[in-house]
């Protein structure tokens, strides 16, 4: 069967106009996708966006309506004929060599594979017997993956018994049994607690500088999305709205601000004129001033108030985020897009 013919390296995934409909509900609207070999690419998108759906489609647990058809990317229509989707997963076809995908990906869900009766030792090696490893060589990456992840300790403990952190390592760790090259990680850390987050960043971000694996991760959040993704796309009713890095994400939206708060409304009107710049709101004693964020910024701020005598009770200086970027692109907060 033929693989993609670019270079010798080709892209991790690409994906062209990307469809997907449930009855009358269209889900993907004529998505693109370029992932690279050996990076992380992130997915953001609020509940419902789209994707697990794209997830689902790329890694052949479920069929995409169409691919490159004339007008792909360009209808909202959503009785389009479906047609053979045009997309490459591991150098592979994503339908016409949907074994040879299934072989190259691992994909962490939502919801986790680990089997509670088994102790985590014991899930590795069911992992191990599914990719038909045999017995030895299934045993030795069990362990070092138990090792790797941490859970050594834990290893013959039922897993009945671990927290979600514990869990979603071992989910992870039962992925990379078959050594995968692409794994997708549906929300990977969605209720984990701050420090399991950081520690599940920690492991993905090596599993990318020490294997080289690409990672396609779809995440909520956008501190995760800004922490750990080379790109980042931004999925708002089906459609890609945004991608590009983090930075070229920020550069898109208006700068940051230093908002400044005071006691009493006197102050906060000396201060608007002083400043001669800004949002002033008077229900909550602020001053919002454009800034860059940057120290000399702050230090201007700071010296105008000191020589004019302001007395301002706090300040904080805000850097342009993704959820401004949600904002700026949809004119909605991230969590009603
Ligand atoms: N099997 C299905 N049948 C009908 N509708 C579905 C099915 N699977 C998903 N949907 C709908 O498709 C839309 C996108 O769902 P999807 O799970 O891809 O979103 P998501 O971005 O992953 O959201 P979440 O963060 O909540 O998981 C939702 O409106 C969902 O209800």
């Amino acid at each position: 069967m033929p693989t993609q013919k670019t270079s010798a390296r080709p892209p991790a995934i690409t994906a062209t106009g990307l469809r997907k409909s449930y009855g009358d509900k269209l889900v993907l609207d004529g998505i693109d996708l370029n992932i690279e070999e050996g990076t992380i690419f992130a997915l953001l998108g609020p509940n419902g966006a789209g994707k697990t759906t794209t997830v689902e489609i790329l890694s052949t647990l479920i069929n995409a309506d169409a691919g490159t058809d004339a007008d792909a990317g360009t209808s909202t229509n959503t009785d389009v004929t479906a047609a053979e989707p045009e997309v490459w997963v591991a150098g592979h076809h994503l339908t016409r060599e949907a074994d040879a995908v299934r072989s190259a990906i691992g994909v962490t869900g939502q919801f986790s594979a680990v089997d509670n009766l088994l102790t985590a030792e014991e899930n590795l090696l069911l992992m191990a017997d599914l990719h038909h490893l045999d017995r030895r060589e299934g045993k030795r990456r069990a362990k070092d993956l138990l090792r790797r992840f941490d859970l050594s300790e834990v290893a013959d403990s039922p897993t009945v018994t671990f927290s979600g952190g514990m869990r979603r390592k071992l989910d992870l760790a039962m992925t990379l049994v078959s050594g995968p090259r692409i794994i997708f990680l549906d929300e990977p850390t969605t209720g984990l607690d701050p420090r399991s987050r950081r520690t599940m960043w920690e492991i993905i971000r090596e599993l990318v500088t020490d294997e080289g694996v690409t990672i396609f991760l779809t995440t909520q959040y956008l501190e995760e999305a800004d922490r750990l993704a080379d790109r980042i796309a931004v999925l708002d009713h089906g459609r890609l709205i945004a991608e590009g890095t983090a930075d070229e994400l920020k550069q898109r939206i208006p700068g940051g601000h230093i908002r400044v708060r005071f006691t009493d409304v006197q102050s906060l009107d000396t201060a608007a004129s002083v400043f001669g710049i800004g949002t002033r709101d008077e229900d909550s004693l602020t001053l919002q001033i454009p800034s860059n964020g940057s120290l000399p910024s702050l230090r201007a701020v700071l010296d105008a108030l000191e020589t004019t005598a302001i007395q301002a009770e706090s300040l904080t200086v805000h850097t342009p985020d993704l959820d401004d970027v949600f904002l700026t692109l949809t004119g909605q907060p991230k969590e009603n897009a």
